[in-house]
């Protein structure tokens, strides 16, 4: 990490809230985008992976997506955004880690033991939407993921990867739905037969490059997938951008203070504000439609029997909504952005 140490001392982060987020790659720029809309307000400086925020006792930490469930995880960092994919990928490699101590009869010190481990979800963020799939060359035979077992496999999350084959091999074993207690499918004392090869990018070009039979890699379009001739099989997470908090936070409420802030944007981000005019006796017809976040807002009109209405309408509902509302008898249809919200 590119701290300098004459700008940033330990000092200036004292008392401050440790905030995660990602340093590059396909979040990077959504996520400057909520902090923007939450007013989270800091400059960073060439280099430098900590940011002190003006306005708030924050520091951001900038850090790759990956590493961010560790950091969090650990309680070494207060809040994070980070894909959902990433924390599935370190709660395995946690449970991984443990049974290894566990089958060499290494006992966890009392401070390990007390310390809390892993991170709690505090919301979806409504962006990074992708799939980790398993796929493989689209002319070739493998048709499911059990095809795979056996087979050298190329995937930068490999203990989930490690996880995904340990089930369908428990499964082909004739053990279906073995878990051994810890959450993660894994073999017990056996060895996993499908070899698991780590790969650190452009995992998509393992199989034509014959380092592997199939891999295990995001997928977004599928563009990516489609253009080295891969097919996916099989589904091993669904996976969005999420906001974590450690489960020992150093300053609980500033963390509620930043996710009701976070999901004020993001509400706004999702909804319209819808305002029309309908006469009282089709407002039973028109709630169905805009039946509201929680319910819609009803005025009189100095008309006699018409109400206004003002209703918050998902973004991409809005425009069948509009078309059903006509259909019904509302007038003067507004539709308005959101430019923030809270208690939403
Ligand atoms: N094609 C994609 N579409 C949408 N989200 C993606 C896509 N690829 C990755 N992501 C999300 O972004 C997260 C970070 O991936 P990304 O590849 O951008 O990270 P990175 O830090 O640049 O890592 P690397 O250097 O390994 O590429 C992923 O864990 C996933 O949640
Ligand atoms: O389905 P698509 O929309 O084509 O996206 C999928 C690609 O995006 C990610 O890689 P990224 O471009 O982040 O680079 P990387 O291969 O270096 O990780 C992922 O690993 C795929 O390669």
């Amino acid at each position: 990490m590119a701290v300098a140490a004459e700008l940033i001392s330990l000092q200036s982060l004292e008392g401050r809230l440790l905030f995660a987020v990602p340093k590059k790659g396909r979040l990077l720029s959504a996520s400057l985008n909520l902090l923007e809309g939450a007013d989270i307000q800091f400059r960073r400086e060439n280099r430098l992976d900590i940011a002190l925020v003006k306005n708030l006792p924050i520091a951001l930490v900038f850090l790759p997506a990956a590493d961010i469930p560790t950091f969090v995880g650990e309680g070494r960092v207060d809040l994070g955004i980070t894909g959902f994919d990433q924390v599935q990928e370190h709660d395995a490699g946690v449970r991984a880690l443990a049974r290894a101590r566990r089958n060499s009869g290494e006992e966890l010190s009392p401070e390990e033991s007390a310390k809390p481990q892993g991170c709690e979800t505090v919301m979806e963020l409504g962006f990074g939407a992708c799939r980790l799939q398993v796929q493989v060359p689209a002319k070739g035979g493998y048709a499911e993921g059990k095809d795979l077992i056996g087979k050298n496999i190329g995937t930068s999350f490999v203990h989930l990867a490690e996880e995904y084959f340990a089930r369908l091999e428990l499964e082909k074993d004739g053990l279906e739905g073995v878990s051994n207690g810890d959450g993660g499918y894994h073999l017990g004392a056996r060895k996993l037969r499908t070899k698991i090869i780590e790969l650190s990018g452009s995992v998509e070009a393992a199989c034509a490059l014959g380092v592997a039979d199939g891999i295990v890699d995001l997928v977004e379009s599928g563009e990516t997938m489609k253009a080295a001739g891969l097919k996916a099989i099989d589904t091993v997470v669904d996976s969005s951008a999420i906001l974590i908090k450690s489960k020992a936070p150093s300053n609980p409420a500033m963390v509620d203070l930043i996710a009701a802030r976070i999901g004020g944007v993001i509400t706004a981000q999702r909804y319209v504000l819808c305002q029309y005019n309908i006469p009282r006796t089709r407002l039973a017809d028109a709630s169905k439609i805009t039946p509201g976040k929680r319910a819609p807002t009803i005025t009189s009109l100095d008309e006699e029997g018409w109400v206004a209405v003002s209703v918050m309408v998902e973004k991409k509902r809005i425009a069948p909504a509009m078309d059903e509302l006509m259909l019904v008898g509302a007038t003067d249809i507004l539709v308005l952005d959101i430019h923030n919200t809270r208690g939403s």
